[in-house]
């Protein structure tokens, strides 16, 4: 995304480009800032649901089954007419609509999840594109499962893996004469340094072997 500067020498993304904050002299007040941020973040929701549809940002919702001790307590069912409540109380100033890429009910198994979501990240990353992927949510919402799962029932993160070490099968290099050398670059090995290299990786593992049978056993 383009970055500019604009003449107030804020940093600030291309897409707000066009927010023309009101001249104001002498002291700000807290709702002239509100009214300032909310005219920005008007402009960041309207810009970012084009960039949203060209799938430049997902944003999916995972709901959760109630676990057995919640069924049990049903602390997590709100009573009953409590969202009539809330609607009379807030009057409409705290509900709050969120818009998401795809919503995931109870019911979604840990593979369609993965399918839904991240396959598609993953094949791009292994075009070339870079893909950043993470959970947000409350405590015991469901991030940890959704991202390692359990043993029986993988999550996206082990998926993952074996998506990316399935795609470079039969693509590894069985040699030991090449070395990484800086970032990209790799360096091809004499046959002097293959067994100096090889040297320095027997008495590291007979070292490791060590230290675990002495501290661990
Ligand atoms: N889709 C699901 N299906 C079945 N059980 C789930 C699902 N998602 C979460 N759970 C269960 O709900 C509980 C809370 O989930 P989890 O530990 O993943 O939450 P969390 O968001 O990582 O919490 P914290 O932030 O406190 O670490 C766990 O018992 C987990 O097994």
């Amino acid at each position: 995304m383009d970055q500019i500067w604009d003449e107030d020498k804020f940093f600030r993304p291309s897409y707000v480009t066009s927010a023309e904050l009101p001249q104001r002299t002498g002291p700000v007040s807290v709702e002239d800032i509100k009214a300032d941020l909310s005219d920005e973040f008007s402009l960041v929701s309207s810009s970012s649901d084009t960039s949203q549809s060209k799938g430049h940002i997902e944003v999916c919702l995972r709901v959760r089954p109630f676990t057995l001790l919640e069924k049990e307590n049903e602390s997590q069912v709100p009573p009953k007419n409590s969202l009539n409540r809330l609607s009379e109380k807030t009057a409409g100033q705290q509900i709050q609509k969120f818009t998401f890429s795809q919503v995931f009910g109870p019911e979604t198994t840990q593979e369609e999840f993965f399918e839904g979501t991240m396959k598609q990240p993953v094949q791009d990353f292994l075009e070339g594109y870079n893909r950043l992927i993470f959970t947000y949510g409350v405590t015991n919402a469901g991030k940890t499962y959704t991202f390692l799962g359990t043993e029986d029932d993988i999550g996206v993160l082990p998926r993952t893996m074996d998506m990316l070490f399935k795609s470079i099968q039969g693509r590894l290099y069985p040699g030991m004469d090449l070395k990484p050398h800086r970032c990209r670059d790799d360096v091809k090995l004499t046959k002097d340094q293959v067994r100096e290299e090889t040297a320095i990786k027997n008495s590291l593992l007979r070292l490791t072997k060590e230290v675990e049978e002495r501290f661990f056993l």
